[in-house]
């Protein structure tokens, strides 16, 4: 059966390898909706290639545009037109992938109308984890991950229960700055912070791959995803990001995901689960010629952004929405060069410490703390 499929962020790195795998498998999926950000030409383009009904846009002045070029499609924009697209009544699985914790009320709403979703967009699920999957346990809908890591964990449970593992094991590969102390990050460039040594990803996931957050988010996402508690989650360094992440079970048996690092196989494996498709345009592993895999233990000193996502993470209500919504604010901060990037660990950590934290938050006072902690970050900066 044909699987049709709205797209949050289709326009950004993880929207892209989407297009490819739906491009690469039109017999197994179709395009419906999207949404982008900004990029006017390269939606010109995406419109062109799929039969798309609906797409949204952030600003109105573009939707116009758009509509008098494109008559067929209709445009929406805007955190409406977000909400539009994610819920789109012709839809069967939703892939978010778009950036931010703007990603939270589409989720929300197009569990409400039954639709699968395939989630990248970890900020969502980091800063109002407890919501989505009440919304999916209540609706009944799959929350299938798209993050490499999660992917990985997914694949090597295999629906196993939980009380049958011991641990998660999350592989982080220690980002651009892996090689450097402490010490040498107070005057590095945002173009360094850019260069992750294995994956090309968007500029904001490779700064929280520089600072570690991004595998702290991940550590959250674990937890919301798989119900692990956060004494059983471990995170390893693994320079060679080959292997994905592992389970150990409580034979001692360990599982693992591996393969080369290329985002395209767990979008294409969230899209087609519980199937399998073929792929015969990826580069296959071949562990001969990679020779040697390397570990090392956390030194959460080094990595302070991951010591802050696992406190924020353990003290739970909004304090993982002040992280979360902290680091955004930081990381554009970062790329805007206002900021050095030890200063990103800082705002955080200033954040954390600024809020009283509130237990079982509904949507409103999440919505209402991301806003205010956003607001608390540019204050402290002036
Ligand atoms: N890249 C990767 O390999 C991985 C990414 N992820 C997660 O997936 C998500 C997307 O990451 P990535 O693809 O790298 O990010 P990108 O920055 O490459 O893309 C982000 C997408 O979201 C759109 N967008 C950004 N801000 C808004 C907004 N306020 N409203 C509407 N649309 C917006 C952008 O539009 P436009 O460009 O048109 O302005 C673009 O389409 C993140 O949560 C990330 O953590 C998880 C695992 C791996
Ligand atoms: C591809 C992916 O899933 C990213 O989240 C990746 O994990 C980033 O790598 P590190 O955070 O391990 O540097
Ligand atoms: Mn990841």
């Amino acid at each position: 059966m044909q699987k049709r499929i709205s797209l949050l962020g289709a326009t950004g790195s993880i929207g892209i390898q989407t297009l490819d795998i739906i491009r690469e498998h039109p017999e197994h999926f179709q395009l419906v909706a999207f949404s982008v950000g900004k990029n006017i030409e390269v939606t010109r383009k995406i419109i062109k290639e799929f039969p798309v009904q609906l797409v949204s846009v952030i600003a109105e002045e573009d939707a116009r545009q758009l509509q008098k070029e494109f008559s067929h499609v209709e445009f929406v924009y805007g955190g409406g037109g977000l909400v539009q697209v994610a819920a789109h009544t012709n839809a069967d699985v939703l892939v978010n992938a778009v950036l931010g914790s703007v990603g939270l009320n589409p989720t929300l709403e197009a569990i409400k109308k039954g639709i699968t979703i395939a989630i990248a967009n970890k900020e969502t699920l980091v800063t109002a984890g407890h919501l989505v999957m009440q919304a999916a346990k209540e609706y009944n809908v799959p929350i299938l991950p798209v993050d490499s890591e999660h992917s990985a964990l997914f694949q090597a449970m295999n629906g196993e229960k939980n009380t049958e593992i011991n641990k998660l094991i999350i592989t982080a590969s220690g980002g651009s700055f892996r090689d450097r102390t402490r010490d040498e990050l107070k005057n590095v460039t945002v173009k360094d912070a850019l260069n992750h040594p294995n994956w090309s990803m968007g500029s904001k996931i490779t700064i929280d791959s520089a600072t570690m957050m991004n595998k702290g988010l991940e550590v959250i996402e674990a937890r919301v995803l798989f119900d692990i508690s956060y004494d059983d989650i471990e995170v390893l360094l693994h320079r060679e990001s080959i292997i994905h992440s592992m389970v150990e079970f409580q034979d001692t048996s360990v599982i693992a995901q591996l393969g080369t690092p290329d985002m395209r196989v767990p979008i294409q494996y969230a899209l087609s689960y519980p199937d399998r498709l073929s792929r015969p345009q990826a580069k296959r592993l071949n562990l001969a010629e990679i020779g040697k895999l390397h570990f090392e233990e956390m030194d959460y000193k080094r990595y302070y952004a991951l010591k802050l996502a696992i406190d924020a993470g353990r003290a739970a209500g909004t304090m993982t929405t002040v992280l979360n919504a902290a680091n955004e604010a930081a990381v554009a901060l970062f790329l805007q060069e206002k900021i050095g990037f030890l200063t990103i660990d800082e705002l955080i950590e200033r954040a954390m410490d600024a809020h009283v934290n509130i237990s079982s938050p509904d949507l409103e006072t999440i919505l209402h703390v991301d806003a205010e902690t956003r607001k608390t970050v540019q204050n402290m900066i002036k």
